[in-house]
């Protein structure tokens, strides 16, 4: 297996062939566009990733829980290959094209709108895919804006918009709907929801929120001392709404995976 210490990619338009490969050259589960194995990081005397597995599929969403502080974005990060400060082992194997969408959209102030999107991709159609990415996310004619003429969630369309028109083979979201209002982030997972399906990136989606996690993904996983402590399949039709058994006895396992026992904060309310 391919272990990358590379920089990070996503911000140009890579061909796929080589993260595939590398994937392919090792293991065997071949059909995996991420593999983590055994995966070990520290920082200082403090070992944050102790020994963590996952496998991703091509085209599978994975939400990943935790408690504040327990590695959700050093994992993230570690496959983002955003840090090359830390102490490392075990393997780690993701694709070369992948992009990263993080809480704040980190739009280039003095860009205009489709520059940000189109920023770093090559190729002859590069404004014409800028602007049917923009036309995706309900952006259509706002290309000349400056980003801050957009509210936070049309931002954070942008930088959608951004991650996507790369067609990454895996998307990597840290928190993407943190800072948005509860409307605004409901409006954002049916996009989300509906621009996964069209495309089919593998998608790690680290969130603090129970809901988010069960609404959009395929599988929920929890990080707990270092390791995957849960893993757990959403098998709910869609559209997953609240109120159905299925789904109230699915959250209940994971807020108590998160240590909040909800018998014990009713009854001290
Ligand atoms: N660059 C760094 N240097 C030293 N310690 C770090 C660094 N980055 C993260 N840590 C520590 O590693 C631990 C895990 O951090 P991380 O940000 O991955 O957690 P998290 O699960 O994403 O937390 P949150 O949900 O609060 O965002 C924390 O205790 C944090 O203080």
């Amino acid at each position: 297996m391919a272990t990358h210490t590379g920089g990070l990619t996503g911000t140009e338009d890579r061909g796929t062939a080589e993260g595939q490969k590398a994937i392919e050259d090792g293991g065997t589960d071949r059909a995996a566009t991420v593999r983590i194995g055994n995966l070990v990081r520290s920082f200082g005397e403090r070992r944050i990733l102790d020994g963590l597995d996952l496998t991703i599929a091509p085209g599978e969403f994975v939400a990943l829980l935790g408690r504040s502080g327990s590695g959700k974005s050093t994992l993230l990060r570690a496959l983002a290959r955003l840090d090359h400060d830390v102490a490392e082992g075990g393997e780690l194997a993701a694709p070369d094209n992948l992009s990263v969408v993080f809480q704040d959209a980190r739009l280039l102030p003095w860009k205009r709108v489709l520059d940000n999107v189109v920023l770093g991709l090559t190729g002859p159609y590069a404004e014409q895919r800028g602007l049917a990415a923009l036309a995706e996310v309900g952006l259509e004619g706002r290309e000349r804006a400056w980003p801050v003429e957009l509210s936070g969630g049309e931002q954070q369309r942008v930088s959608l918009a951004r991650s996507l028109v790369r067609d990454p083979e895996l998307l990597l979201a840290d928190e993407p709907f943190g800072a948005l209002d509860a409307l605004t982030r409901i409006r954002m997972h049916v996009l989300l929801r509906r621009l996964c399906e069209r495309h089919r990136p593998a998608v790690l989606l680290v969130t603090h929120d129970v809901d988010e996690a069960i609404v959009l993904a395929d599988r929920v996983v929890v990080l707990e001392q270092g390791r995957i402590a849960a893993d757990l399949p959403v098998e709910l039709p869609a559209p997953r709404r609240h109120g159905s058994s299925e789904y109230a006895a699915l959250r209940d396992r994971l807020l108590a995976q998160l240590g909040v026992d909800l018998a014990e904060d009713a009854g001290q309310a």
